[in-house]
């Protein structure tokens, strides 16, 4: 009998990974129990009492927390973009505002916008979700933005062989944001151009006209 993803394991294992969606991304290397420890060091070394009861699963939490939030740190991002679809288009194809939640990596707190990600296709497009699973899996990791833009960038032109790329990242970092220098509202951009896109002033110009919503 076909298994769904509801039912209980044949093995009777309880264990919510048996049927991962094979589209997330996952660390099995994470080390829960070290990172509750960790935590329950960071609690009592601000001050903190890690035994009352508000505080009791607080690390055991934020092991959990860490494994979601890193799990695209082992994985192959270029994996979603192994299906193609040829078609005769060869003209900008463009996903817009994906949201994503990325970790800096020098204070460990989040930093959170939208990506936007063209491409000139080469004969083979890609689905378009697939875009927003690359983000979204390149984005769990420790990191900066220039990097996360560089390598979705790179991932691109590399598995569709794109004639162009073009990604620009929007967000605002937490760490400037809540600590530190406290400027809410302050908003980084990048960009990574490839091919076309870096080459030639008219597709670079037409492309960021339409992620800029522009004409
Ligand atoms: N280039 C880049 N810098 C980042 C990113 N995320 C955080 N930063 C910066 O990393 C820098 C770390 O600076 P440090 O002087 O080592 O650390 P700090 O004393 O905590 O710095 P402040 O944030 O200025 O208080 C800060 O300027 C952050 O704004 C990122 O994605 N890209
Ligand atoms: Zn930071």
């Amino acid at each position: 009998m076909h298994e769904s993803a509801t039912e209980t394991p044949s093995n009777g294992s309880s264990d919510h990974r048996f049927f991962a969606d094979p589209n997330e991304p996952r660390n099995d290397s994470v080390d829960l129990k070290a990172i509750e420890a960790a935590v329950r060091v960071i609690l009592g070394a601000v001050g903190e009492d890690p035994d009352r009861e508000g505080l009791l699963e607080t690390p055991a939490r934020v092991a959990r927390m860490y494994a979601e939030m890193f799990a695209g740190l082992k994985s192959d991002p270029g994996r979603h973009l192994a299906k193609v679809f040829t078609e005769n288009y060869d003209e900008i194809v463009l996903v817009r505002d994906i949201s994503f939640c990325s970790m800096c990596e020098h204070h460990l707190l989040p930093f959170t916008g939208k990506a936007h990600i063209a491409y000139l296709p080469s004969g083979k497009v890609v689905g378009l979700s697939k875009l927003a699973r690359v983000v979204e899996e390149v984005a769990r990791r420790p990191q900066v933005q220039e990097r996360l833009t560089q390598t979705v960038a790179d991932l691109i032109e590399d598995r569709l062989s794109a004639r162009g790329v073009a990604v620009v990242v929007e967000s605002t970092h937490s760490c400037m944001t809540m600590r530190g220098v406290r400027k809410p509202g302050s908003l980084c951009l990048t960009s990574a151009m490839r091919g076309a896109f870096r080459d030639d002033p008219m597709s670079r110009a037409e492309v960021l006209g339409l992620i800029n919503r522009v004409g």
